[in-house]
């Protein structure tokens, strides 16, 4: 098949593989794949069941509860996507597992693996895969947070859209990426659009005003504001720039709990 001039490529490895066309056909993500700006490409590990019953599922060892995924579709499928992924971007893909044991994914790691190599995404099913597996064929465990889902799949799909998001271009305007929260590590800042009332509630004069200046401010200074009152966390080990930390303190010293 052809090489790829997706700015971003993904081969996923599930059960599910409908799962993700949440991904692939929706908003951002969708245009974005659309467009061949991003590729993402499936390997079904049920497509390499050779007996009947097209078995993907395996007794663990030492007995217990549950099943794990079967050794050798697994290996197969993902053997297959590592591949494709060489043949279609020249180079050697990062295979990523989704467990709760992983790495947690922030914004600074959604940059990171938007920016690095193509990924194999692997999305566990079951109680888990072969320990050795992970050994041999997985280079990184990521986490979506510390909480067990029934699946990779939509662990799988936070940390694609998370990354795509940043690929250059994929946003459209690419200012929106800038303003996003945790883009430059502090908490989104408050939006408004019509009516210019609700419930006796109106938007912020400034932002009526038309002063870009005012407005850019104002922004910043809720953000700093928000991420202080929300996720001070976030403001430690933060150098603020003067105009952040004068806006920051206007901001405390207004603040009415
Ligand atoms: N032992 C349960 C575990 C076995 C292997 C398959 C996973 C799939 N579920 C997941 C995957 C990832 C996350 C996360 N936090 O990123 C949560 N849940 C469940």
């Amino acid at each position: 098949m052809s090489r790829s001039d997706a700015s971003m490529w993904v081969g996923v490895v599930s059960l599910f593989p409908e799962m993700f066309e949440a991904l692939t056909r929706q908003g951002v993500t969708g245009r974005a794949v659309d467009k061949g700006q991003i590729a993402l490409e499936f390997w079904n590990p049920r497509d390499y069941a050779t007996d009947r019953h097209r078995t993907v599922d395996d007794r663990p060892y030492g007995g217990g509860p549950g099943m794990l995924m079967k050794v050798d579709t697994l290996r197969s499928a993902i053997h297959d996507a590592r591949e494709r992924a060489e043949d279609a971007t020249g180079q050697r893909p990062k295979v990523i597992y989704l467990s709760p044991q992983g790495r947690q994914l922030d914004q600074r790691g959604a940059q990171e693996l938007a920016e690095g190599p193509p990924l194999v995404v692997v999305a566990g099913r079951y109680e888990g895969i072969d320990e050795r597996v992970v050994e041999a064929d997985i280079d990184e465990e990521w986490s979506i947070g510390d909480y067990v889902l029934s699946g990779g799949e939509l662990p799988a799909m936070v940390l694609i859209d998370a990354a795509a998001r940043l690929v250059p271009g994929v946003l459209g305007h690419q200012d929106s990426a800038v303003e996003d929260s945790f883009n430059d590590g502090l908490l989104d800042c408050p939006h408004y659009t019509r009516p210019e009332v609700i419930d006796g509630r109106r938007v912020p004069d400034v932002l009526l005003s038309g002063h870009h200046g005012a407005i850019r401010r104002w922004r910043l200074k809720q953000s700093l504001g928000r991420t202080w009152l929300r996720r001070p966390d976030l403001l430690e080990g933060r150098t603020l720039d003067a105009e952040q930390q004068a806006l920051l303190k206007e901001f405390i010293e207004e603040y009415v709990p």
